[in-house]
């Protein structure tokens, strides 16, 4: 965590300070009061050395010399020593002889004095030693109150003997180690003092800080409702203060932007909902959404609209099980485009009598959506195994021109209902902005449709041969197969015109439009090409076959009882007949020749069928 860190930081930083703090402090008074001792421990021997000479020259003068070792005992005990030791100079051995046992040097700090002349100071044992030790010497001088050199036969100058005193330091060192402790208990009571105070400074900032944390974290994850709380006036209350602000400023303009985009998707936000996910979630959703309508409106026909419908559910729901229906309200038909993402495949999921009755499917009859998630009974169209397999439906219309002009049934297995309820809103805005695009394509192809048509007889008419000749020639290229134009006419129709009128003239064309269409293959096309003049084009089939078909024709019409005022009329038909590429390689040469060929068949007495022969048309004769 960041900011027990912190904390421990600080805290750590000060408790170092302090403990270097006390250290120093009790070091130092440690040393401090050794130097002290050591000091005050060489004034006193210096005094008592120098007493100790004093009295041993008054000793010497009063002849009580020999009376030395109790004296020195009683110095001793006067000046608090633990020892007094004289020891005798060459010089002194050499006039007086080597005196008692103890005055020999003992070690080499009284040799090392009696040669050097130069006393000496120090601890015994060294830096913590309890015991002082001083040996000074006694140089022999003729300047002093008393001349050394008036009884000692010793040169001016020369080291007479010494005095080896020892003292206790041990008060001393117990003084100085109880300042040091009562130092450091002091700088101890000041560190958990400082250490309290700067506890209580630091909790504000921790606080907040903690807080910022994590309020920050959870705004990061979208969710920004932790606020912090200000502690104080000072820079920190402030930083709480604009945390909060700023948090309350981000919660209003996604809140603000949430309910928008839910308007856009016509769903009530969830206020539990991550505020932040869900925003971006439905924002991205809308941009695919935009994006695809921006690729439909490209699209040219109504089938590619679907198509990528399709992929979007397959992709972007991951809708494996679906239809996409088209509805003829005018027939009452519906049909399958997509199933399961294959284009014109066989119904699936639904009984297959809503195909010839549209009205038998719910979604079509009511023009709403039918939530089988909610209720897996409510339709009775859904296939009956579907269902037992536990798979449940959600059927939506899609309404173009105020009716349902498809409907969108999505499939789904229990475990993925939960996923669907989540994405119908989105579903349903991809189907929203379908809808129009996919009625104006409708329009545009039923117009287009009718501009190719003749409005009488439903038939294609002169504009469509006119757009679609080239493209027959190329079809027919490419397959290197035959084409046959039949031309067709209708022998003295202008007598029913005037016998019967114009309205009996024109059922006898909606008539005759009905018999070709019934003897002709689907592939086969039907073009009324102006007045009572026809023009069948049989694809893939050469003049010898079509003459065939022609004669049947021509036959069916003959024998073909046209209902004219309660009686029988009877007609009949001359056809002329020219084959690609036999008799020509453009399109227009050929129809121009069966034309010629329809000619022929009138001139020699109608009722006939008539194949173009070159005989028929002059060589270098214009078509
Ligand atoms: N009722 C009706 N008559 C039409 C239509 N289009 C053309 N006609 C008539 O069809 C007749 C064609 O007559 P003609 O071309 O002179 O020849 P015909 O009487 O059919 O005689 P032949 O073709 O020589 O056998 C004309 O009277 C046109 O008015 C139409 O849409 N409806």
């Amino acid at each position: 965590m960041i900011i027990s860190r912190l904390q421990t930081k600080t805290m750590g930083a000060l408790l170092v300070v302090m403990l270097a703090m006390m250290l120093v402090i009790g070091l130092s008074s440690m040393a401090l009061i050794r130097d002290f001792s050591v000091r005050s421990a060489t004034e006193h021997t210096r005094t008592a050395a120098e007493m100790i000479r004093v009295s041993l020259t008054e000793a010497m003068l009063n002849d009580t010399i020999d009376r030395r070792a109790s004296m020195l005992r009683r110095l001793a005990q006067v000046n608090s020593l633990n020892e007094v030791r004289v020891i005798r100079g060459e010089q002194v051995i050499a006039q007086h002889g080597e005196g008692l046992p103890m005055e020999s040097p003992s070690d080499d700090i009284d040799r090392q004095v009696l040669e050097s002349g130069e006393p000496y100071f120090g601890l015994i044992g060294g830096l913590f030693g309890t015991e002082f030790r001083a040996t000074i010497p006694y140089i022999a001088s003729s300047n002093e109150d008393i001349n050394c050199l008036a009884c000692h036969q010793a040169p001016e100058g020369a080291a007479l003997g010494a005095v080896t005193l020892t003292a206790s330091v041990d008060h001393m060192k117990h003084a100085g180690i109880a300042t040091a402790l009562f130092l450091v208990v002091i700088m101890g009571l000041f560190a958990v003092l400082s250490m309290f105070f700067m506890g209580r400074l630091l909790r504000p900032l921790v606080k907040t800080t903690q807080e910022i944390r994590k309020a920050a974290s959870l705004a990061s994850g979208g969710d920004f409702s932790q606020r912090v709380r200000s502690r104080s006036r000072d820079e920190i209350g402030q930083i709480a203060v604009h945390f909060n602000q700023m948090a309350d400023a981000i919660t209003h303009k996604l809140t603000e932007i949430r309910d928008h985009v839910a308007q856009l998707v016509n769903t009530v936000p969830d206020p539990r909902a991550n505020l932040l996910e869900e925003t971006a979630s439905t924002v991205s959703g809308l941009v695919k959404v935009a994006q695809f309508k921006q690729a439909i409106e490209e699209d040219q026909t109504t089938e590619e609209v679907f198509f990528r419908l399709s992929e979007v559910l397959r992709a972007e729901f991951g809708l494996a099980h679906f239809t996409i229906y088209q509805v003829d309200p005018d027939k009452r038909l519906m049909e399958t485009v997509i199933v399961d993402g294959v284009l014109h495949d066989a119904i699936r999921w639904c009984h297959p009598d809503i195909l010839e009755h549209c009205t038998t499917c719910r979604a079509v009859r009511t023009g709403h959506a039918i939530d089988g998630l909610e209720n897996r009974n409510l339709c009775r169209a859904f296939d009956e195994e579907a269902l037992a397999d536990g798979r449940s439906y959600l059927c939506l219309p899609i309404i173009q021109s105020g009716g349902v002009g498809s409907v969108v049934q999505l499939v789904v297995a229990p475990q993925n209902i939960p996923a669907l309820i989540r994405a119908r809103p989105l579903i349903s805005a991809y189907l929203r902005e379908a809808a129009p695009v996919l009625q104006a394509k409708g329009l545009m192809a039923s117009l287009r449709e009718s501009s190719l048509k003749d409005a009488m007889t439903g038939l294609h008419n002169r504009r469509f041969l006119e757009e679609y000749s080239e493209s027959l020639v190329a079809q027919c290229k490419r397959r290197q197969t035959p084409m046959t134009l039949m031309m067709l006419d209708l022998d003295y129709f202008k007598t029913v015109n005037d016998t019967h009128g114009h309205d009996v003239g024109d059922e006898i064309l909606r008539e005759l439009a009905s018999i070709f269409q019934a003897h002709l293959r689907e592939s086969d096309l039907v073009i009324r090409y102006g007045g009572e003049e026809f023009i069948i084009i049989l694809l893939d089939t050469g003049a010898e076959a079509a003459m065939a078909v022609a004669n049947k024709i021509r036959l069916a019409v003959e024998a073909h009882p046209f209902k004219v005022a309660g009686s029988d009329l009877h007609k009949t038909l001359s056809i002329g007949l020219a084959a690609y590429p036999d008799d020509a390689q453009a399109f227009w040469q050929v129809l121009k020749y069966a034309d010629v060929a329809l000619y022929a068949a009138k001139e020699n007495g109608r009722n006939q069928v008539v194949r173009f022969t070159a005989e028929m048309w002059p060589s270098g004769g214009e078509y």
